[in-house]
């Protein structure tokens, strides 16, 4: 049994009832009006601006110049039901796959080349316990363009031709994370159509350094990235030049990477060449820090193309056991039986 302090609830849980608004900018028991379909604006804001500027790097090229920003979003005033909404969802233990940096995960969305359709009772609405985790979509997946369906949860040798199905099987964004999506939408003009989530239990769970430059993100990929919970350092740091044949890269001594700490109700918004240039990483916590307990990052994404779709849910959702959060900590979890 994990101690609270390790918790997503230690978070989540009752506030201190002796913290007094203006005394602590987490305050998680102050919320204004706001439910489920309001429009959350910028205008709640009570953590401090941190907004960094990537300086250009070292071989003074402006076009590896790239643009991060880094800011608050009004998390802490999502209403508490939705927090315990995100806080729940079913995930895949990617502890086995990624043994050096391990974290749950989970994923919700479809590209640009499909919608789930509209109005579909079976869909609209949907709550995440109600959520279909690995059963099928079948029929509900129809073409951007032709509203035709588009068949799901086969394998590409059984479509039909000019119908180009999908091996996985995609799900729609939940109610509580669509709420954010729609508001990530609003404050960055961006659109987005994905969206992956991390749980990090404790300091030992982690993500090593990468880019998120997927061809079917397109080339100039926008991902907003929200933290709930426990602080953890987002570290940046630029790839190394690509050398011409000939040349030497050995005289360019390596910048330490870039620390952005995020708290609860942060959100980093990736954008232009960040990820052509460069790598990200939440590294472990060691020693007292390591137990500060759960944090989840949600990012939104715009996939383009079919591939991103089979990408997410191939590496986010697979076919391993699937586990959700229960009070005090992950447990394996099994589909409820339809109704
Ligand atoms: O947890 C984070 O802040 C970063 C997650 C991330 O980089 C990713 O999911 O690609
Ligand atoms: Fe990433």
């Amino acid at each position: 049994m994990m101690s609270r302090k390790r918790t997503i609830d230690a978070y989540f849980g009752i506030p201190n009832p002796k913290k007094t608004r203006g005394s602590d900018p987490q305050i998680r028991d102050e919320k204004p009006e706001c439910s489920a379909n309001t429009t959350i604006t910028g205008s709640n804001v009570i953590e401090t601006v941190k907004t960094t500027s990537v300086p250009s790097v070292p071989d003074g090229d402006p076009t590896r110049h790239s643009t991060h920003e880094s800011y608050p979003f009004p998390i802490p005033y999502l209403p508490r039901a939705l927090e315990a909404e995100i806080a729940g969802l079913p995930a895949r233990d990617a502890r086995k796959t990624h043994i050096r940096t391990p974290r749950w995960t989970t994923v919700f969305g479809l590209d640009e080349t499909a919608r789930f359709q509209a109005n579909n009772p079976a869909i609209s609405g949907l709550k995440v316990d109600t959520m279909p985790f690995k059963e099928t979509s079948k029929g509900k997946v129809v073409d951007a363009r032709t509203g035709r369906p588009v068949p799901v949860g086969q394998p590409a040798t059984n479509n039909t031709p000019g119908q180009k199905g999908y091996k996985a099987i995609p799900r729609p964004i939940p109610h509580c994370l669509d709420v954010l999506r729609r508001s990530a939408e609003a404050a960055t003009g961006c659109s987005f159509n994905f969206c992956l989530v991390n749980y990090y239990a404790s300091g030992a769970d982690s993500i090593s350094f990468h880019s998120d430059d997927e061809r079917f993100l397109g080339s100039l990929p926008a991902i907003a990235s929200f933290s709930l919970g426990a602080r953890r350092d987002f570290l940046m740091k630029h790839k190394p030049p690509k050398s011409k044949p000939g040349e030497s890269t050995s005289d360019t001594t390596p910048k330490p990477p870039l620390k952005i700490p995020l708290g609860s109700g942060d959100m980093v918004l990736m954008r232009g060449q960040t990820q052509a240039n460069w790598l990200h990483s939440i590294p472990k916590r060691s020693g007292k820090n390591e137990l500060d307990g759960g944090r989840i990052n949600i990012t939104f994404r715009q996939a383009l193309v079919k591939g991103g779709t089979e990408n997410y849910y191939q590496y986010n959702v697979g076919n391993g056991p699937v586990y959700k959060w229960n009070a005090a900590e992950m447990k394996p979890w099994t589909q409820p039986p339809s109704p």
